[in-house]
């Protein structure tokens, strides 16, 4: 019998930086999902598309499972849940060097709730130590399982589908969780063009990968309330890109440090983010950055709605 051509949609689930962007950007062989090793870098619902011989996976990275704190939360929460739903199976990465803990709890009670396969991706093995991986394993696997049993008695506790140790740094036996995903994706048609690999717009990975840099150069002063939001793209007649983008901060004094002495910070913040913006697009760029201030931001509605935050 000939091999079927498959394709499905895979969320990819998992306490804040235990991997998931890295994963995905392996798999993809392009850097498109925002990386940092700040918590909770994923704010926008990135659709990445695998197109292969025989499947094509569209990945769904979902903004961090967590309990909600504040509005911001909720709304990141809903989104993840809504994504559950729609789904064919279920990556659950979670980090081998980190034990069972309160976050990873909440996030299986509501993949147990699914009826989806769940795939349990232990990340990071590259910093594991020989003999820690089965015990790993085992836990987690005993946990689902009381979890399953505790949420409906009369229901036979299941386990993962599946349990695929990777480094996704490293990109190590991804071959192995691909070929475990193929089998729990339906026959189905290629849905994209194989040169597609996803289908935000350029303006919301270029507002991801200027916040990564602001991120990543302010370290824990500005912590996440940060937004950017990118006001013009306009291509010029030999080709080079010109952008204008605003990076949003709270207060005051974020803006200062995000400004930093004479402009020095933003200036470096704008020349790495051209660099990855350039590998992107291909095309010389010209970069405008702003920084402004939005009292609070994180916990008014209609501000969440402007950035793209509704349900
Ligand atoms: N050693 C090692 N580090 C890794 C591996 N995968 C990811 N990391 C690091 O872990 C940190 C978090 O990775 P991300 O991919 O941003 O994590 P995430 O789960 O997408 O995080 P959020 O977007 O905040 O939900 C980064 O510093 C990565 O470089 C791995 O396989 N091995």
């Amino acid at each position: 019998m000939e091999n079927k051509y498959k394709s499905g949609f895979v969320a990819v689930i998992g306490r804040p930086n235990v991997g998931k962007s890295t994963l995905i950007n392996s798999l993809i062989g392009q850097k498109i999902v925002i990386m940092s090793d700040k918590p909770q870098t994923t704010r926008n619902k990135i659709l990445c598309v695998l197109t292969q011989e025989n499947m094509q996976v569209v990945f769904i990275d979902t903004p961090g499972i967590h309990k909600p704190l504040h509005k911001l939360g909720e709304h990141m929460v809903k989104a993840a849940q809504n994504t559950l739903k729609e789904v064919d199976a279920i990556l659950f990465v979670v980090d081998a060097n980190e034990k069972v803990g309160g976050g990873e709890r909440y996030i299986m009670k509501q993949l147990q709730s699914t009826n989806k396969p769940v795939i349990l991706v232990i990340n990071k093995i590259d910093l594991t130590a020989k003999g820690k991986l089965l015990p790993i394993i085992a836990g987690y696997e005993k946990e689902y399982r009381n979890i399953s049993s505790a949420a409906d008695m009369s229901k036979k506790a299941t386990g993962f589908s599946a349990v695929i140790p990777i480094s996704a740094r490293e990109q190590s036996n991804l071959p192995a969780l691909l070929k475990e995903l193929a089998a729990y994706l339906p026959e189905g048609p290629q849905y994209f063009p194989e040169d597609m690999i996803t289908d935000q717009p350029e303006r919301l990975i270029i507002a991801e990968l200027i916040r990564e840099k602001v991120l990543l150069s302010t370290r824990d002063e500005v912590p996440h309330a940060v937004a950017v939001d990118v006001d013009e793209i306009a291509t010029r007649k030999n080709g080079d890109v010109y952008i204008r983008a605003t990076i949003y901060v709270e207060r005051e004094s974020q803006k200062r440090i995000v400004i930093g002495a004479r402009g020095a910070l933003l200036k470096q913040i704008g020349v790495d983010a051209r660099t990855d913006i350039q590998k992107l697009l291909g095309s010389k760029i010209y970069m405008d950055l702003w920084v402004k201030v939005k009292k609070d931001w994180r916990d008014r509605e209609r501000i969440l709605k402007e950035f793209g935050f509704n349900d």
